[in-house]
């Protein structure tokens, strides 16, 4: 079967800066990915090539099989909502609703009426007068309701509030259940989404560090819970990615994998174990100051 998203050495450079480096990954059909990484590595960049928004400057992509630059064929297929998505002055929500029902041929307007509703979104209000949150929930609705194919949502929810995020959350996994398809979501908020991904690429200075399925990034490593000099006692000889305390409770990320008899034997001593943190695993190996840091919760 041909995969969804494939590139092969895709590089774009702007000058000096390698924004996408020598890049080459395959993405299958179906799915949910988490496209990573911090502050300019170069996540948008990616995006803006696979949808034929930006032209390679080395190597080469293929969605669904073809060159997505100028190809009617491909892009009716892909939904790209951004943060920093621009629309005419003059545009409602309503009208971008409407352009949207034009441009996808799987949109589903009832679905749209009932995200419109649960986000409550002005629809009658020009766009550049709604907050921040209700233009950010229009992107979302856009991305949800196209049922695009390719579905990619770069920072989609600037400025929504938690409950928002959450309903978005809950709407993408209920939908992407009933209608599977390929979603690649670029965060921030790594932890929030950690158990919607199922796959994780992450890039760093324009290069792929991390692509991995999530299930196996989680058996990276482990965070110990329990009163903290049982914890301590226990993580001795492992490097400890994060210590985070909360009274005499102290959670440690650990690397590596632990094996049957250390899981028995926390169990034996009172601590729980727990999956590491995708955020931490991350961080980490992006060269962030994660690496052993101490957080009082
Ligand atoms: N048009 C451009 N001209 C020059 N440099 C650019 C241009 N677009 C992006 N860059 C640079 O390319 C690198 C990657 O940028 P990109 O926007 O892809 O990062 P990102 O991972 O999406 O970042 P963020 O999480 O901050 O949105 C950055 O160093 C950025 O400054």
């Amino acid at each position: 079967m041909t995969a969804t998203i494939a590139t092969e050495r895709l590089s774009r450079r702007f000058g000096d800066v390698r924004a996408v480096d020598d890049v080459s990954i395959t993405v299958a059909e179906h799915g949910i990915v988490g496209l990573l990484g911090r502050n300019g590595a170069g996540k948008t960049t990616l995006m803006q090539l696979l949808t034929g928004q930006d032209f390679p400057t080395g190597g080469a992509a293929s969605v669904f099989g073809e060159r997505p630059l100028e190809n009617a064929r491909v892009l009716s297929r892909v939904c790209f909502v951004k943060e920093s998505q621009r629309y005419p002055d003059e545009f409602k929500g309503r009208h971008v609703l409407k352009a949207a029902r034009l441009c996808f041929p799987d949109w589903d307007a009832a679905f749209a009426d009932e995200l419109v509703e649960e986000f409550r979104v002005p629809l009658d209000r020009p766009i550049k007068k709604m907050s921040r949150g209700q233009q950010s929930a229009v992107g979302v609705i856009v991305g949800l309701a196209s049922r695009a194919p390719l579905t990619f949502f770069d920072e989609p929810y600037l400025g929504l509030d938690a409950v928002a995020r959450q309903l978005f959350y809950d709407r993408l996994l209920a939908d992407y259940a009933e209608h599977p398809r390929t979603i690649v979501l670029s965060t921030h908020l790594i932890d929030e989404v950690a158990n919607l991904l199922e796959h994780v690429i992450v890039i760093d200075d324009g290069r792929i560090v991390i692509d991995e399925p999530a299930e196996t990034l989680r058996e990276r490593g482990a965070t110990v819970v329990g009163p903290a000099a049982r914890v301590e006692e226990f993580v001795a000889g492992h490097e400890v990615l994060h210590r985070e305390h909360l009274g005499g409770t102290l959670g440690a990320t650990i690397a590596g994998t632990v094996s049957p008899e250390e899981r028995a034997a926390a169990h034996a001593a009172g601590l729980e174990l727990a999956p590491v943190s995708l955020q931490q695993l991350v961080v980490r190996t992006t060269g962030g100051t994660d690496r052993g840091t101490e957080t009082d919760a």
